[in-house]
């Protein structure tokens, strides 16, 4: 059966890969976390990646796992929050399926990310909550025209129910 590919987009924190794959597992879809596929592909963690061979490199592995996936195979795909904005990856992930941008408010970026260790996000390497928020904000300003590309913005937190309806609602699911 022609399945979509669902792929989502946003800001770190904004969670791709949890809703991800509790929209996989709830519609029985093949779940593709970008980050993990990196990870397995380079033997080290994300956080090694951008220590060790540096974020260029980083980024041309993400491009490269992008354009490994099939176009419209029935995946959930959680990308990391950089893709969209490098080399030609929207350009690939509209090849490929449909885009949901989740687009979560940055203070409520930080308050997520005040409770992960930030030795796990190499980007955002802070513990102090104004200099973090001020990070993303600024962040998010560049990123933004890249993640309004998408087909579809989800405003505000988000959870996996509403996410069925919005893509049922546009015939994306059945
Ligand atoms: N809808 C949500 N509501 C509340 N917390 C969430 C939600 N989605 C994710 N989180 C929390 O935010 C953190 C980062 O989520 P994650 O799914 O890894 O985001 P991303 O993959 O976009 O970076 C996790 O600790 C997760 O529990
Ligand atoms: O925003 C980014 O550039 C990044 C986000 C991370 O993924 P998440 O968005 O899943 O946290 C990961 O790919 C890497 O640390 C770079
Ligand atoms: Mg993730």
């Amino acid at each position: 059966m022609y399945m979509k590919n669902i792929f989502l987009l946003g800001m770190p924190s904004s969670g791709k890969s949890t809703l991800g794959k509790n929209l996989a597992r709830e519609i029985g879809y093949e779940f593709v976390d970008m980050d993990k596929r990196i990870e397995l592909r380079e033997m080290l963690t994300i956080a090694e990646i951008f220590s060790l061979r540096g974020e260029e490199y980083f980024r041309k592995a993400e491009s490269e796992v992008l354009q490994s996936l099939p176009a419209d195979a029935g995946l959930i795909v959680s990308t990391g929050g950089g893709v969209p904005c490098f080399h030609n990856n929207m350009d690939a992930i509209r090849e490929r399926g449909v885009s949901v941008f989740l687009d979560v408010p940055p203070k409520m970026l930080a308050d997520r990310m005040m409770h992960t260790r930030k030795n796990d996000r190499p980007l955002f390497p802070t513990d102090d909550a104004a200099t973090l928020l001020e990070e993303l904000e600024r962040k998010l300003n560049v990123r933004r025209a890249f993640y309004e590309q998408a087909d579809v913005t989800i405003e505000g937190e988000t959870d996996v129910q509403t996410l069925l309806e919005v893509l049922r609602h546009l015939s994306v699911i059945a």
